[in-house]
């Protein structure tokens, strides 16, 4: 099964979430920035590739929080939320059309990502 990583930035109440561009698979759909983690890397070492990669910042990932399988049409991933401390700089997108800082308590108001609906429940419930 495909592992994929999510970053699971929360700061003040609020998390990073962001939008899946035009033409990407599950286009229009907010998640977690993060991606597909490759056979030479560690969850959080996918997570600070992505972070680079995907917004343009420098983090240090900390512990895994959740996790979540869920079949899509096209194969099941497993999605692993990691936590991340994103510090105060903003992010610059080279693959998203939108990054919001977003409350907690307004985040199942997104269209998330399939995957991502159980862990945004385990993320209010333990930090909302
Ligand atoms: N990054 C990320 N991907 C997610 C989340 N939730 C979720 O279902 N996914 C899915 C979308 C993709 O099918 C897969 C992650 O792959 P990815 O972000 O590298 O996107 P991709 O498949 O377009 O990448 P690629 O093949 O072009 O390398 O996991 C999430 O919160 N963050």
């Amino acid at each position: 099964m495909k592992h994929v990583a999510a970053a699971l930035a929360i700061k003040d109440g609020h998390i990073l979430l962001t939008r899946r561009a035009p033409g990407q698979q599950l286009e229009g759909y907010w998640e977690f920035p993060g991606g597909k983690q490759e056979p030479y890397e560690t969850i959080q070492q996918c997570i600070e590739r992505e972070i680079r990669e995907e917004l343009s910042l420098s983090c240090t990932a900390g512990n895994i929080f959740t996790e979540s399988t869920y079949r899509y049409e096209g194969g099941a991933i497993k999605l692993i939320g990691v936590l991340v401390d994103l510090g105060h700089e903003a992010p610059e997108l080279t693959v998203h059309d939108r990054a919001e800082w977003v409350p907690l308590t307004d985040m199942l108001g997104y269209e998330l990502a399939p995957a991502d609906i159980p862990i945004a429940k385990e993320v209010i419930n333990a930090y909302g």
